[in-house]
């Protein structure tokens, strides 16, 4: 059996003194689609956050427990965050692309790590955009500004820009919450075709969207991992009765 590429184990966290995540351990192997789902305010969000410890930026902020990206703790004092995030990208719930041209957008990250040569980063772009299932649309107006987008174009352009920087794990939190649903179901589409290269966690509060896309799919409850399994099993012959109470809509 393969390593798993991020292993949680016995994790807990503290925004102060509330508990948000109790002992979560959860393994999630190379190039599948994990997605986390439960009811608001459950932990979805603030675990994913943690696994590239986007947590950080938030004072209150307690950890006990470990997060294993390739074996190495991800908390380990050497460890550099910068690369972390170069090597677990994210994409938000609401579109942010910077107010500057589509080309910038993506090339914004190459350049941050060093990258100058502009057919270099022609490629990378080039690559990036294809990657996100944008090329097509925009490879015309490069220069254009990526806020003349539509929302969905916008949201391609963040996982483009996530791509960019050679990623291993993109961490998607709901991403097309905010879109309509043609957009949608091409993000989804794209999550599928990701899946080749990359390993994908998504937040998701869409249980159809988790049974369309997701390999595995892990229920939260109150800050606890309630149950994780393959999406069908999950869905279909659900272990815990709270799970089976969620996913057949009898609390939200
Ligand atoms: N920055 C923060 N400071 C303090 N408490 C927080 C913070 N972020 C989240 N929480 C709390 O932690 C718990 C888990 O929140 P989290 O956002 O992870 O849930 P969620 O399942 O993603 O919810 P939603 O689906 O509504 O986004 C909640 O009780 C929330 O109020």
């Amino acid at each position: 059996m393969m390593n798993p590429v991020l292993q949680a184990k016995g994790l807990d966290l503290w925004y102060g003194d509330h508990q948000a995540l109790h002992s979560i351990s959860l393994d999630i192997f190379e190039k599948t689609v994990v997605a986390l789902i439960g009811p608001s305010g459950c932990g979805k969000s603030t675990f994913l956050k943690t696994l590239n410890r986007m947590n950080d930026l938030v004072d209150s902020v307690r950890v006990e427990g470990d997060v294993l990206y390739e074996s190495h703790d991800i908390f380990d004092p050497i460890l550099d965050v910068n690369d972390l995030r170069k090597e677990i990208g994210m994409v938000f719930q609401k579109p942010n692309p910077f107010p500057m041209s589509i080309y910038d957008n993506i090339a914004y990250g190459p350049r941050i790590h060093g990258i100058k040569n502009k057919r270099v980063l022609d490629q990378i772009v080039e690559q990036a955009l294809k990657d996100a299932a944008l090329w097509d649309e925009v490879h015309d107006r490069l220069k254009k500004s990526a806020l003349s987008l539509s929302g969905g174009q916008q949201q391609r352009l963040c996982i483009a820009r996530a791509l960019a920087i050679q990623p291993k794990v993109l961490l998607m939190d709901e991403p097309t919450s905010a879109l309509d649903p043609i957009s949608t179901a091409k993000i989804e589409e794209l999550i599928d075709q990701l899946k080749t290269k990359y390993t994908i966690v998504i937040v998701t509060h869409n249980m159809q969207q988790a049974m369309r896309i997701a390999d595995q799919t892990a229920f939260f409850l109150m800050g606890e991992l309630i149950e994780f399994n393959d999406t069908q099993e999950l869905f279909l012959r659900p272990q815990d009765p709270r799970t089976s109470d969620y996913v057949n809509g009898r609390f939200g």
